[in-house]
Formats: structure tokens, sequence, C-alpha cells
């Protein structure tokens, strides 16, 4: 029997290689994600697949590094110059980084990066196939160069288990909207079961995504595809906290740290740490140090800024125009503020070893992250947990990283202020050693508790959970056996009584109401049911009893209109309720019209029981926003007139308590005496009607909502299936 088993997918591996004298190394590759999860993976048993960074020369050579690879479960995916180009630096560098970091005039929305982007998105999913995938395994896929990969695997199989992590933020939807295709990598994420985000508001911004381009409404952040429920969740990622504190302690370490003092005698180190990207703020970090030179004259000689930028993806045009302008302006700061003793920045342009990374960390005074947006931000929760030992040393963190929303102990700036940098370097020169040390406790206790492990866990504790609601939620899907049961028993009845709501079951949503006519085939399907004897319908809805009338009038149907208001029950006869109050419409037709009033779209419904407020035809966001407002503006006037609040499908209807289907079901169920029951809907107006009949009938939710039902079917398209299955 095959174990479960992880398979992390992700863009880079943890390992990198290079070719040096004819002879291949492998390297560990740099950035969070690399670093962040490699720590992880090394521990577990998991397979990575990935792209090493390496063209290989020859058949043999690829080979070759397969084999290698594959001694650390590693798996390869190699890629052509062309598709580097396009998919990697186009697509993805060119097109999604820019955009998710607020970049837009950066990018360039090439069609040609398009097609590589899915054909490669396509090469991962083959490679990771190849691994002879089942429902046993659990998949990650990270990032955002692959964010079409988890539809790519779900439609080989509906049951995988995948998560999806994405490292960068995710930009508001107006932003994101920009994209000629953004929709299709909207559903290339949905593919999976649960896509996380490192903060609140990168979620919000997908599930805002989701509404107002896909149209899918969010509920308690989560979204409806067909038969899954796609949940969309904040896990702020961490840092192998121990290593780095190891690290800190190690003799090794140590010297390397007494070279950099003795180096820098008393001056005091700001570091700075990031890979070359135009959304870490490095010139905006280099004018701030440059103003305080100017500004704090006193400060010139006293103060070093040592710069690391590790090169990255320099073939891309912006790149390349960054690192030219950070050679240029270190050159300029230098040259105009130096002297014989002192130089203002020590810049490297290079990749370090983990331990002179580590040495850099404990010997800073200063540790200053300006990203001008950030998904989290890695380098200062690196710093944080190198500095375990002494406990001093200071974050200036821009707000726009993600880590700021986890570390408010931190000196935090606006990274577009240049006054705002300068200022915190200023404060953090001077900070006395006790505030240093209060300050950095608090955030080592929190960087510690939050390590990658407690993040790895939590994302698939988290995933499990999400796996297991979906089995027990698949097990109340009216379909195979359950439908079976269910028919044999119908069989064995001689008086069934099925009640059917009408909109959103017997048909499906229209933007006018007066559209929703039923269809022939619904007339045929019903009068079918109703050709069995033993069969008797009732249709039971909130819609005036005048359109059921207008509809079913020539029928022999039990009709139940306005919730129950009105009812031809048991003669065909139209009655109301005698003695119903109505004083209560007066105040809620005042509020309703208030909204109307300032509400393009919206418009009110009345019944002689009940006000609706539609909204279907208003724009979606604010159609939300409105509804909300006024079911809390209704709300006060609920217990003083009876009065219950529906909030439907793109409508919010208030009525009197005392009418509801359950009831009016009810009083039907009590006379008629049937020995079988059906009820069938699809709102919240249902729910009162499955909960008066839970005991004593077959209750079925159309749509995969949270629902007292005991089943379930997925569409309103499903419906009529489903009452030909109950003819028989
Ligand atoms: N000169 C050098 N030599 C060796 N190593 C170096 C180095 N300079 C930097 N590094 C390492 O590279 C990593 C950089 O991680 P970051 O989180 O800062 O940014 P990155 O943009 O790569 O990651 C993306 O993923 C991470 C993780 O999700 C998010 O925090 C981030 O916002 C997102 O852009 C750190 O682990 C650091 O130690
Ligand atoms: O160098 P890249 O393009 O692989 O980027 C690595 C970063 O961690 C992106 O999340």
């Amino acid at each position: 029997m095959q174990t479960k088993r992880t398979i992390i997918i992700s863009n880079r591996l943890p390992i990198r290689i290079e070719k040096q004298d004819g002879k291949l190394l492998f390297i560990p590759s740099e950035g969070g994600l690399a670093t962040g999860l490699g720590s992880y993976y090394k521990k577990g048993g998991s397979i990575w697949v990935g792209w090493p960074g390496y063209i290989p020369e020859t058949p043999e050579e690829e080979q070759l590094i397969r084999e290698e690879l594959a001694r650390h479960n590693l798996i390869p995916v190699f890629l052509s110059a062309q598709e580097l180009e396009d998919y990697y630096e186009g697509f993805s560098n060119e097109i999604l980084w820019p955009i998710c970091h607020y970049r837009l005039s950066y990018a360039v929305f090439d069609k040609s990066y398009w097609a590589a982007y899915q054909q490669v998105n396509q090469k991962f999913c083959d490679a990771t196939l190849a691994q002879h995938i089942t429902e046993k395994d659990e998949i990650w896929v990270h990032d955002y160069q692959l964010m079409l990969l988890p539809q790519l695997l779900r439609q080989q199989n509906n049951y995988l288990t995948i998560g999806y992590f994405q490292h960068i933020p995710f930009p508001a939807d107006e932003i994101f909207r920009c994209i000629p295709w953004r929709n299709e990598l909207l559903k290339g994420l949905l593919g999976a079961d649960l896509i996380a985000f490192h903060t609140y508001h990168d979620a919000q911004h997908f599930l805002n995504s989701c509404l107002n381009l896909l149209h899918l409404s969010p509920k308690n952040n989560s979204v409806r595809c067909r038969d899954r429920r796609v949940h969309v969740e904040v896990f702020p990622m961490g840092i192998d906290f121990e290593k780095f504190e190891q690290l800190s302690k190690s003799a090794d370490v140590l010297s390397r740290v007494q070279a950099l003092q003795e180096q820098y005698q008393n001056r005091k180190i700001i570091l700075s740490i990031d890979r070359l990207d135009y959304s870490k703020g490095i010139l905006e970090r280099l004018a701030a140090y440059e103003n305080l030179l100017q500004t704090y004259p006193e400060l010139r000689n006293r103060v070093v800024l040592y710069m690391l930028v590790v090169p990255s993806r320099d073939n891309v045009a912006q790149y390349k125009l960054l690192r030219d302008e950070i050679d240029r302006m270190v050159g300029h700061i230098n040259a105009v503020y130096g002297s014989d003793e002192w130089i203002p920045i020590t810049y490297f342009y290079n990749s370090l070893s983990i331990e002179d990374l580590s040495a850099l960390y404990v010997a800073a005074d200063i540790c200053l992250v300006t990203s001008l947006r950030d998904g989290m931000n890695l380098v200062c929760k690196e710093y944080i947990a190198s500095k375990s030992q002494q406990q001093d040393g200071v974050l200036i963190l821009s707000e726009f990283a993600g880590a700021a929303k986890e570390l408010p102990e931190t000196i935090q700036i606006n990274p577009y202020s240049i006054d705002d940098i300068t200022e915190a370097i200023h404060l953090a020169l001077y900070m006395p050693r006790r505030e240093q040390q209060q300050r950095m406790k608090s955030n080592i206790t929190l960087v510690k508790k939050f390590n990658i492990s407690h993040w790895v866990k939590l994302f698939f504790n988290r995933l499990h959970e999400i796996k297991r609601e979906q089995k027990a939620h698949a097990s109340r899907k009216l379909q195979g056996s359950t439908l079976k049961k269910i028919t044999d028993k119908l069989a064995q009845s001689k008086r069934r009584l099925l009640f059917l709501d009408y909109d959103g079951t017997l048909v499906g949503f229209q933007k006018e109401a007066n559209a929703a006519r039923p269809t022939a085939a619904v007339l045929q399907v019903l009068a079918d049911l109703q050709s069995d004897t033993a069969n008797q319908i009732t249709i039971i809805s909130g819609r005036p009893h005048t359109d059921l009338r207008k509809w079913f009038g020539n029928t022999d149907y039990f009709l139940i209109g306005e919730h129950g208001a009105w009812s031809n029950f048991p003669d065909g006869q139209w009655r109301d309720k005698p003695d119903m109050p109505t004083a209560w419409k007066t105040p809620v037709r005042r509020i309703m019209s208030k909204f109307t009033d300032r509400t393009p779209g919206a418009n009110i419904e009345e019944k002689n029981y009940s006000l609706a407020w539609h909204y279907r035809k208003v724009h979606t966001g604010l159609g939300l926003m409105r509804a909300q407002e006024l079911a809390d503006a209704l709300r006060y006037l609920l217990p003083q007139y009876g009065l219950q609040l529906l909030l439907g499908d793109k409508v919010i209807e208030v009525k009197i308590n005392v009418l509801n289907k359950g009831k009016a079901a009810l009083e039907i169920v009590e006379q008629y005496k049937p020995d079988f029951i059906f009820a069938m809907g699809d709102d919240s107006t249902d729910e009162d009607m499955f909960f008066e009949l839970q005991d004593s009938a077959v209750t079925v939710k159309v749509g995969n909502k949270q629902t007292l039902a005991q089943y379930y079917i997925e569409n309103q398209e499903d419906v009529l299936t489903l009452l030909q299955q109950l003819r028989g």
C-alpha cells in the first residue's frame, strides 16, 4: 500500500545548479521560499518538483542531474532558454511580479508570455503527475509562477488534496483586473482546496477578485467552485528560528562577528539585505541614508551602511536599470561624504554564505527594511532570531512588508517618505539599550513561536481539516446509493407530498423577477410527477400568489404564496391568512425607500405580507455593502413588530414572524397525512421548512451551502433530473 507523500512544487528547487570550469555545482538557492521551506523539507520525506536553474548542455548531462537530484528527492523541471525568457522573465516577472507589487507601469502584457506561462505550468503538471500522484498524497503548490497549476492538477483527479501558498502580495482587485488573463489565473488558483497568503489584506484582495471578476460570492473566507468549497486563509510564514539562533552562538560566526567589529571599530552598523528588486525600496533607502548624513553631519564617520544585494533576474530590463542606479547612488554617496578613514557604504552585489549572513545579523546595530511592497520579508525575522543572545539591536521595518503586521515592536516607517526613514534611523541610533531589549524580546518571542515548522503544521492541519469537511459533505450529496435508498422508500409509499420551492429551485434566477417563468421542461416534469396518483405536488414560494395562480392555476397542485400568507389548499380556492398585521410596513418601507433612492438598480417589491428589497441589478460590491447596511438598519424594528429578516440571494425580505414556509408546510402535512414527504429548496427561507420537517421528510438543499437539509444537489440545473428520478 502506498504511503502518504508531501509533494512540494515551486518554480525554483531549493538547490540550483551552476557549471564552473566544466564541473556541475549544486548550490542552495537564495530567495525567501527556497531558504524558508528548504529547512523544513530536509526534515520531512517529501518530494520537491521545480526548476534547477540550469539548462543542460547534453541529454547525458540532463540524466546525470536527474539522478543526482533524485538522491535528494528533488524532481527537476528543465526549461528551455525561450521558456525562461517568456514564462519566468516574461509572464512571472514582467507581469505578475510588478502587478502584485503595485507597479502597473512596469507590466508588459505580451501575448507570447501568456502562451509560455500556460505551457510551462502544464510542464510542471506533467512532471508532477509522472510521480504517480494519488488521492493519498498532499500537494503543496508555491507562488505566482504556478497559478494555473492547481486547476491543471485538479482536472486530472478531482479528489486530489491541493494547497497553494502565495509568497508575494495579492494586489487590490482593481489592480489585478488589469491583467488580460486575470480570470484564467483566478480559476487556476481555485483548483486548490486551500489558498493561503501572508496577510489578511492579501486574502481579502483575492476574495474581492473572486467576487468582482468571477462573480463568486465569498462566504466565511471561502468560495464555492462546483462541488468544492475553496478556503482562503492567512498564514504568515516563519523562519527556521533554531538554525539562526544556533548559528549566532557558534564559534565560527562569533569569530566573523569579531572581525566585522574590528573592521568597523566603534561605528554603528546599519544592515540592509535583499535580493535585487525594485519592490525592496533600495533606492529610497539610499536616499534616506544620504539625507541622514546631510541632516545630522555629526553622524558622519560614526555610522556605516552595510548593504548586501543578492543578484536576481538581471535579464529583466527594470532590474538592470535598478542595478545601475544603485551603483550610481552608492558611488555618489561614498564620493561626496566619504573620507580617507571612512567609507559611508559598504556595498556587495553577490550571494553570501549563511555563516557570513549570520555574522552580519549579529553585528548589526540596526536592520533597515524599506520594502515598497513585500509579501512577508524574511530578512527581518532572520535578524531577530540572530539577536536571541544579546537581545538588542533595532529593526526598522516598512509598513508595506507583511512582517509589519506581526511585529508591532519595531520602528515602522512609510518608505515613500525619505524623511520618515531618516528620522527612524536617527531614533534607532539613539535608542537606549533597555528599550532595544524590551522591544527585541517581544519580537524574539513571536518569531520563535511562529517559526517555519509551526507555519507548515498550521497549513497542513487546515488542509486536512478541509478535506475531512469535504468528505463529510460529499456523503450528503444526493446521488448513487443515497438516492437509491430514497427512491426505494418512495416506491413503497402510497401517499406522497412533495414540497418544491420555486425561484432558485424549479427555475434559475433572472435579473427581472417576471422573466423567471416556468419552462416547458419544468411544466412537463411536474405534470409527469403529478400524473402518478400517489404524488401530490405543493409549490411553496415567497412569490405573490398571483404569480403562482398565473403559472399553475390550471393544475391540481397545492400552491403556497408569500411564505404561507396565501394558499389554495385544500380545495383550490385562494385564501389569505386573516387578521395579519400590516402596520409594520410603513416604517420598513420608509427605510427601504431611503436605500433604494441611493442605490442605482435596487427596487422594492411589495407583497401583501412582506416587503422585499432586491439588489440583483446593483453593482456587486455596492449591492452587498448596502444590503448589509440595510439589514443593520432594519434589525431594530424586528422585535418591536414581530418581524423576520430573510437574507436571500440578492434580496432582503422582511415579513411577519408568524408566516413562514415551515409553518405553512406543517399545516398541510397535518391535514393531508402523507406517508412520504419530500422537500426541496435553495435559500434561507426554505430553511424554515427543513427545520419543521426535519424528522418527517427527505429534505434537499439546492446548492452546496450551509443548511439544515439532510441532502444537497449541486445546482439548480440538476433539479429536473432529480425530479425525473423520483418519478422512476
Ligand atoms: N546576499 C545574500 N546571500 C544569501 N542569501 C541571501 C542574500 N540576500 C538575501 N538572502 C536570503 O534570501 C531570503 C530573502 O527573503 P525575503 O523574504 O526577504 O524576500 P524574497 O523576495 O526573496 O521572497 C519572497 O518570499 C518570501 C517568503 O514567503 C517573502 O517573505 C517575500 O516577501 C517574497 O518576496 C532571505 O532568507 C535571505 O537570508
Ligand atoms: O529569484 P526568483 O525569481 O526565483 O525569486 C525568488 C523569490 O523568493 C520570489 O518569491
